[in-house]
Order: C-alpha cells, then structure tokens, then sequence
C-alpha cells in the first residue's frame, strides 16, 4: 500500500508538466466527423492566458482558428509562423488496446491516443516552445506566430488552410517561414519534408452497350473501363519499379514517384432492394475511382495530358475529386537562409535531419503555393509511424526531448 503510494507521489513528481498539457489535449475529441473545436479553442486560450501569450480567435473561414503572438523587436520583419491543425482522424475503438481518447500513459513512458503523433505532440511542442521564448529575457527579434487550425484531414478544405491562406488576416500575419507537421522515423535520424505529393483523385465514368449476358455484346462499359484501368495500372508498375527496382545509388523514396492507386470500383445493376446483384444484364455504366500522388518534379499539365489520353477512348469521361494545378516546393538552395539556419541548428545539436518529398498532403502546400516557404518536421525518432493507425502513441521522453530540439532551432530562425 505505502509502496504504491509512494509510487504515485514519485511518479506525478516526475512528469513534466508539458506531458500533462499533451495528455489533456489529447482527451479533447477533435475527431471526425464531429471535431469539438469549441473545445480545443477554449483549452489553447486558457493556456495562451496562463503563458502571458498574445491570442486571439479568428472566425472568418467559418470555425475557429486560434492565432497566438509574440511580438520581436522589429515586427515589421517577416515573422516565423508554428502552424498545427488540432483536428484528428476517426479511431475503431475496438482496435486499439486502450481508449484511444484517454491519453493513457504506460509504465514505459509511451503515451496511447489518435492524435499523439499526428499532430497534437507537435501543438503542444509548439506551445511549450512559445512558453519558453516568452520566459527569456529578451524578445526575438522577429514575431513569433502560432497558427491551430481546423480541418487538416478532411484535406484542408471549406472551413481549413485552403480557405485561411485566401483571407486577409492570413496575409496581415506576414509569414516569413512556416513550420508544420512532418512524420515520426523509426530510426536515429529525423526526416524534414521541403514539399510533398499533388494529391489528385481522379474519377473514371465509362459508358457503353447493353444486352443479355448470355450473348458477346461488344463496347461494353466494364470493357472499356478496364481497359483504362489497365493502362493506369501498368504505370503503376513502372514507377513501382523506379522506387524498389532503380539502381541504389539513385535513392529513390516514396515522394520522388508517382503512385496511383484504385480505390473505387463500381458496376453492376443492384438488385432485390440493394441487397443483391443483377446478373444476366449487362451494365450501361461502369466507374473507377483513382487516388495519384505526384511529386513537385513533375509537370502537372503534361500529367493531365496523360490521363486524357489514358482515357480517350469513345464512351470513357473522367472527373476530379481532387485536383491542384499547383504543387510549390521550398527550395533547398544556399539561397535560402532559413535552411541553412535550420541545418546549422541542428547540426550544432548532433542530430541527423534526412529532407524528403513528403508522400501525403498537410496544410503546407497551401503555405508554399502562396510562396512562403514551409518545412514538414515533427521532431520524432526511434517511433514506428502510426499516424492514422490503431494504437498511435509517442513515448513522453521523446515529446519532451522534441521540446528542446525545437528550442535549438526555432529561436535561431526567429534571430535570423
Ligand atoms: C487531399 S487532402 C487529404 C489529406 C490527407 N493527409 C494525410 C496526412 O493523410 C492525405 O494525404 O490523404
Ligand atoms: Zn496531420
Ligand atoms: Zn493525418
């Protein structure tokens, strides 16, 4: 009894306070489809408040995006902005070995919930970083910015960073550099992401003759859609081969290569009140739904014009569920003072950054499609990747050691 006593005293003596602000943001559910956005704004308020942070509420885009300041000595300068969304993806509770919104800690140290890498350890790292700039004695001398936005990962769209980045508040803010979510690595290095892959879903309708399908009725839909389909996938093939199949010493990583991936598929008359199929009717229409991933390499007009032509034949039309015609990289050139301070930065502290093409999208393209450079970094090594998996977690010795990581960097690129 004393023992277990004396257990809890030490235990709670030794957490980090940072780990329980990261725990209590973790139990607030900004989960899809119902993110409580009213209540992660109230929760960074109190904090901002409590850390003597500037913040204030915009509402323009239709909800809440905390904004949080602190001044440097020449504001008029270009600021560093810290942006996180505070939204999460859904989890299948009975996948996961604890509730994944109670933010349980085990004996290890690894803290369990959705959320813990992507992205609300990077929030809070955020936060806590401002907390510690403020403290100093002397301000930065440029502004320092904290952005939490909403609806990262239902793409970014209506109410999120698409519509943000268009407002005048976006502008007024005067980003210098933005710096946002990256991805845990399993090993000793970090991975630091300076663009990432054009997401475009693309929709295939594919119409054609009918008739019995006792008979060899030519032109079909489902015909003329596989057709396609098997041309899409045979450039799958090949740029599966570039990445796994290349000579070594190219190096290719997943964001150097175009994926593409069939997601939907669907034909076939419904049948008996849409539990069954028809099937001696041969369909009108077929359709297939594509998920492609193209890196900032590659010319996005002459990518269009392939898709046309994958899909010229009489009979076959496709649509976008998804689309950019613009995909900015931040270039990592020595022009470009803020990655030379980032890497200087790092290298001073021993640890190893590795740049990437990151292979999903994050708010960040909306960043550099307006020409503010971004980089992708969550500080996480030694972490499998788990974000949008069951059972996500991040040890707290990591969180907080991601504290002092972004304390050896962000300062320096505030003072540049
Ligand atoms: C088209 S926007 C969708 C955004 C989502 N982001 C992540 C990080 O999973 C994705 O890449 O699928
Ligand atoms: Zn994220
Ligand atoms: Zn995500």
């Amino acid at each position: 009894m004393w023992g277990f006593i004396i257990f809890t005293i030490t235990v709670y003596i030794h957490t980090d306070p940072s780990v329980t602000v990261f725990r209590k943001f973790l139990q607030i559910r900004t989960d899809h489809p119902n993110p409580d956005y009213e209540g992660s704004t109230t929760f960074l308020l109190e904090k901002a408040k409590e850390y003597g942070i500037e913040a204030e509420v915009y509402r323009g885009t239709g909800s809440p995006i905390v904004i949080m300041k602190i001044e440097g000595q020449d504001p008029t300068l270009p600021c560093v902005c810290l942006n996180s969304h505070v939204d999460v993806v859904p989890a299948v509770v009975d996948c996961w070995k604890v509730d994944p919104f109670s933010a349980f800690k085990d004996e290890k140290g690894d803290i369990y919930s959705r959320g813990t890498q992507d992205m609300k350890c990077v929030a809070i790292q955020f936060l806590e970083v401002a907390r510690l700039i403020k403290q100093r004695a002397e301000k930065p001398k440029r502004n320092l910015i904290l952005t939490f936005v909403p609806d990262e990962e239902i793409g970014g769209t209506g109410k999120g960073m698409e519509l943000f980045v268009e407002h005048e508040r976006f502008r007024q803010l005067n980003i210098g550099l933005c710096i946002d979510e990256g991805l845990a690595s399993p090993n000793d290095t970090f991975t630091v992401f300076y663009g990432e892959r054009a997401p475009w879903w693309v929709h295939v309708t594919a119409v054609g003759n009918v008739g019995h399908g006792s008979r060899f009725i030519e032109g079909t839909a489902v015909e003329k859609l596989m057709r396609t389909v098997n041309k899409m996938l045979q450039f799958r093939d090949d740029q599966f081969n570039i990445l796994h199949k290349g000579h070594s010493e190219c190096g290719k990583k997943l964001g150097d290569v175009t994926t593409l991936n069939l997601t939907v598929l669907k034909a076939g008359l419904p049948e008996n009140g849409g539990n069954a199929y028809n099937y001696n009717v041969i369909p009108a229409q077929a359709e297939a739904g594509f998920d492609i991933r193209i890196p900032p390499t590659v010319n996005l007009q002459e990518f269009l014009e392939q898709i046309k032509a994958w899909t010229a034949e009489e009979g076959l039309s496709f649509t976008f569920a998804n689309y950019t015609d613009r995909n900015e990289m931040t270039h990592l050139n020595q022009d470009n003072k803020w990655w030379s301070c980032f890497q200087d930065s790092c290298k001073q502290i021993g640890i190893t950054i590795v740049p990437e093409i990151f292979p999903a999208a994050t708010d960040s393209r909306f960043i550099r499609n307006k020409g503010i450079p971004a980089f992708g970094f969550s500080p996480i090594n030694n972490t499998p990747i788990l974000l949008h998996d069951h059972n996500e977690f991040l040890n707290e010795k990591t969180f907080i050691k991601g504290i002092d990581i972004y304390m050896n960097i962000i300062p320096n690129l505030l003072n540049l």
